[in-house]
């Protein structure tokens, strides 16, 4: 599991531990975890350090001294001499740091503009640094985060650095896994560094399953006493005429999870196409654990959604279903809208959603009292109670026709089995990730294909052999 914190948290928690070991140990840890991350930087090769006026600037200037100890060059561009970690840039320099006014041709940057100390957006000369880090050939590596971007949403509202990795001290941040900040860390998450934090800080803010995290779910896989009722049944009310095909993609996904039955209920047609093709099928109403409605409805998906809720059993409502919604939900309920659903539901535009996720994922968490999975390249998952996580398996490929429909059916699957809203939204989204990236590495697949490739993926994440999960 990755953890990762707000601002305020890892303050608390570094408050904590210096009144233990004073602050000028936790920078010397901070300096030599980040030295020690950039082995690969030859001896020889010049470093160029962007110094801010901060401690993130401290940091990096200590770190200069472990470079410049194993051979590595280093050049200083202060931001402003005046304002500058007076002991870092002593112990730098006396270890061989020489000073330039700007960026030039180095191949390496450390960027140590601003920590998690940053407003967003930079301007000025540090708006111009930032700049460069975008054209730049030089390989940059953010200084506990990328200077400039919204530490704990994770938005990029200005000028910001763009790093090609992040080297982060004692836990994760927010915006080293979520939104379009994680993007200009690098991609993947950051590389931490241990400086005694853990025991000081809170319960993280925002989580990130990893394929190693298959305990919770291990939980719920059926025992040798279960039979298909005692694991559950998923209700499946998706497709219509025009949308034949998410009915049974929303049912492929249904039938991959935990649950051992899948009713589905519409028109006599299509309940025919679907058992015709999927004979394990029940066509028709009876008990079931929970619902999904929604993927590839019509006109008539408002009654069809009151249907599913007058069953008082959790669901999954998405596509067109989400438009109906009451306020409350009034059930256990997890949503599934992408970023355009989500900004026609909360009256704003869609590049707003875009902008800052978690954000919006938590307005309509709050609003509806629901679990909201809002899809996109880092899938944002939030619980009405403020847990929050997200999503880092998949690949672009997953950006394919009714790649939604197999999710919202492969989720209720997990609901009817036992999970939460939240569990199921979270195992639910990096398991369909995996899959993604199991069908067909590196290349193209259908929906078909990610729902085929689920019950393996499942297999192999319980059994501790799920390995690759994300290829971005
Ligand atoms: N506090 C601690 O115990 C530790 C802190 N560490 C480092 O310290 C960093 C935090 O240091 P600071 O609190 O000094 O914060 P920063 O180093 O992020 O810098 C804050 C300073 O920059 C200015 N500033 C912020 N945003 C600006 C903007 N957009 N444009 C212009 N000026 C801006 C602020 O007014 C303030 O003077 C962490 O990110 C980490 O790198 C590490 O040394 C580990 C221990």
């Amino acid at each position: 599991m990755l953890n990762a914190h707000t601002v305020a948290q890892v303050r608390a928690a570094e408050e904590r531990l210096a009144a233990e070991t004073g602050w000028d140990a936790l920078m010397q840890r901070a300096a030599r975890g980040l030295a020690d991350a950039l082995a690969d930087v030859p001896a020889g090769a010049t470093v160029l350090v962007l110094v801010g006026p901060g401690n993130n600037g401290g940091d990096a200037l200590f770190a200069a001294t472990h470079l410049l100890a194993r051979g590595v060059r280093v050049d200083l561009a202060l931001l402003d001499p005046d304002a500058v970690h007076a002991e870092g840039l002593a112990a730098a320099e006396a270890a061989g740091a020489g000073r330039v006014s700007s960026p030039g041709d180095q191949r390496w940057c450390l960027d140590a503009l601003f920590g998690i100390g940053a407003r967003p957006g930079l301007e000025g000369r540090a708006g111009e640094w930032a700049d460069w880090t975008h054209d730049t050939d030089a390989h940059v590596v953010a200084v506990d985060v990328p200077s400039g971007v919204a530490v704990d949403t994770g938005a990029t509202p200005g000028r910001h650095v763009r790093a090609d990795r992040t080297v982060t001290f004692g836990t994760l941040k927010v915006c080293s896994i979520v939104g379009h900040a994680a993007d200009a860390g690098g991609g993947e998450p950051p590389t931490l560094v241990d400086i005694g934090l853990g025991p000081h800080l809170d319960a993280p803010t925002v989580t990130s399953l990893e394929a190693t995290d298959a305990e919770l779910l291990r939980r719920h896989v059926p025992g040798a006493a279960s039979h298909k009722y005692a694991r559950g049944v998923v209700g499946v009310d998706a497709g219509s005429d025009a949308y034949a095909g998410a009915a049974h993609l929303c049912v492929a996904g249904a039938q991959s999870g935990l649950a051992g039955m899948v009713r589905f209920v519409g028109s006599d047609t299509l309940a025919a196409r679907v058992v015709d093709r999927a004979p394990e099928v029940v066509h028709g109403r009876g008990r079931v654990q929970a619902w999904v409605v929604g993927p590839g409805a019509g006109d008539d998906v408002a009654d069809q959604l009151a249907a599913c809720l007058d069953d008082d059993v959790p669901l999954v409502v998405d596509a067109g279903a989400l438009e109906h919604l009451p306020r409350p939900v009034g059930v256990p309920a997890l949503l599934t809208p992408h970023a355009g659903e989500l900004a026609r539901l909360l009256d704003v535009e869609r590049e707003t959603v875009e902008a800052d996720p978690l954000e919006h994922a938590r307005q309509a968490a709050a609003h509806w009292d629901a679990t909201v999975l809002l899809k996109g390249a880092r899938t944002v998952v939030v619980a009405p109670d403020g847990r929050a996580a997200v999503n880092l398996s998949g690949t672009p490929w997953l950006g394919t026709a009714g790649s939604g429909d197999v999710l919202a059916g492969f989720a209720a699957s997990l609901l009817a089995g036992g999970l939460d809203p939240f569990d199921a939204a979270r195992h639910a989204a990096l398991l369909h990730g995996a899959a993604g990236v199991r069908a067909n590495p590196g290349g193209p697949f259908v929906a078909s294909d990610v729902a085929a490739a689920l019950p393996q993926t499942l297999a192999a994440f319980l059994a501790g052999s799920l390995e690759q999960v994300r290829a971005w």
